[in-house]
């Protein structure tokens, strides 16, 4: 199944095209040749060689009738004057209705029904030509009643040969109409052929134009609506395209790209909102953060802490040990504190050497331990320097927990720091919650 799938799949646009126009043209004109090949031997020949085939019949016919007419006086006159002429006559009409008779045979010889009447007329045609011959034979003007009996004889035979030769006319005539009403009911037939052929070639046709329209006009369609969702905003619509594999290659190659840009958006947004030394989130993510978690905690009515780290000194740090090794105090500040943490808190650097976390759903007192806990885990950490001594370091905090009167982020962000203040005040390395509560 596989295989026969993956063998559609390979066909190229050209394939298809071309399965479509034939589809749509090849019945057509297959029907058209097929329908003149039976038109032709239904229809045509059979009139064409009807038609031969009577005249072949009636020209010697007619020959016989005429010549017959002069054979009949010829003797008649003969017998009445016994002139020599009229035997000559005779002779040389009963030869010209010989040779008639030798072509009626042969016009005949495939058509049973003709061929016994030919057969009937030439039998009594003998029977004339005795009779004539007889009559001839006799010597002139010596003719009485009893040697009249020939001539009766040789009337009767003409007669005879007449209507033989009248029936013979009779049965062209039947042949002639039986072949033309096959020829109709060939007509009809072919009419109706004609019809079908039509519907069958509009079917094909409709069958054409829907494999052009799924390899091509389908593919194209699902290529462009793609693309349009993709400048809409739509990341994850993927362009499924099987059939032609040229498209299906171009639709490939838009969902890799597509890929691509996405992952590179996303890498671009992750360092829009990152921190490039410490790698926690920086200042532009903390205040979106914290602008939603404000209106979360309003909405569900649950409390919200936020906590201001500083830490103490790092000008005096900076000054003694370097630049370099205030950097990796930073760093293991900012891993110290983000191993400190919920799941569910969020921790930034807020600026130079100041760090906030976001407590969500943390009530004041939740807040100062917390706190607490984060100036312990300061206080007890033992950064290396470059150059293999360690040192130890603290932080200042200041909490401040989101309440009626200051639900905005900016007045929750001036408390904390107003808090911090206090706590730097106060001889640093200690957490001062915000309307100067202090846990240490
Ligand atoms: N190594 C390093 N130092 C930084 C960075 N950002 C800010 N600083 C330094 O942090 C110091 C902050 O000094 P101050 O604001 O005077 O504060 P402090 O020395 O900690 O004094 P207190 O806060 O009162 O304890 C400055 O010397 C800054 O140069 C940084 O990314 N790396």
């Amino acid at each position: 199944m596989s295989r026969i799938k993956s063998f559609w799949q390979q066909r190229s646009l050209k394939f298809w095209l071309a399965s479509g126009l034939v589809m749509t043209i090849a019945p057509v004109c297959l029907l058209a040749v097929l329908g003149y090949l039976r038109f032709h031997s239904e229809i045509v020949q059979p009139l064409v060689a009807v038609t031969e085939e009577q005249s072949q019949v009636l020209q010697p016919l007619n020959q016989i009738e005429i010549n017959l007419w002069d054979v009949s006086r010829a003797v008649v006159d003969y017998a009445a004057t016994g002139q020599r002429g009229y035997a000559d006559s005779y002779v040389e009409h009963r030869d010209l209705i010989d040779q008639a008779f030798v072509r009626l045979e042969q016009a005949v010889a495939r058509q049973p029904l003709l061929e016994q009447d030919v057969r009937q007329a030439l039998a009594d045609w003998r029977a004339v030509t005795e009779d004539a011959e007889q009559v001839l034979g006799l010597p002139p003007r010596m003719m009485d009643t009893s040697r009249r009996q020939p001539v009766l004889a040789f009337e009767d035979d003409i007669d005879r040969l007449g209507h033989d030769l009248g029936k013979l006319f009779e049965d062209v005539r039947l042949a002639n109409e039986a072949s033309h009403r096959r020829a109709l009911a060939a007509i009809t037939q072919f009419d109706q052929l004609a019809l079908a052929a039509l519907l069958l070639s509009v079917v094909f046709g409709v069958l054409g134009l829907w494999i052009i329209n799924r390899s091509l006009i389908d593919s194209m369609n699902r290529l462009s609506d793609g693309a349009m969702k993709f400048a809409d905003g739509d990341p994850d619509h993927r362009i499924e395209v099987r059939i032609p594999y040229e498209l299906a290659g171009v639709a490939d190659t838009f969902n890799t790209m597509r890929s691509k840009i996405l992952l590179q958006q996303r890498e671009l947004e992750t360092a829009a909102i990152t921190d490039s030394l410490t790698g926690l989130h920086n200042r532009r993510h903390f205040d979106r953060m914290l602008a939603q978690e404000c209106l979360r905690a309003e909405r569900f009515g649950q409390p919200l802490a936020l906590v201001l780290c500083d830490i103490d000194h790092f000008k005096k740090f900076n000054d003694t040990y370097g630049h370099q090794n205030g950097d990796r105090v930073l760093k293991a500040v900012s891993e110290a504190l983000h191993d400190a943490i919920r799941q569910v808190d969020v921790v930034c650097r807020y600026g130079g050497e100041e760090f906030v976390v976001i407590l969500p759903n943390c009530d004041r007192e939740q807040a100062g331990e917390a706190a607490e806990r984060l100036r312990q885990t300061m206080a007890a950490l033992s950064v290396q320097l470059a150059d293999g001594q360690t040192v130890a370091i603290s932080g200042s905090f200041g909490v401040a927990i989101q309440s009626d009167q200051d639900s905005d982020p900016e007045t929750l962000i001036r408390r904390a720091d107003d808090a911090l203040y206090d706590s730097k005040r106060h001889g640093r390395d200690r957490v001062t919650l915000a309307a100067a509560t202090e846990v240490t």
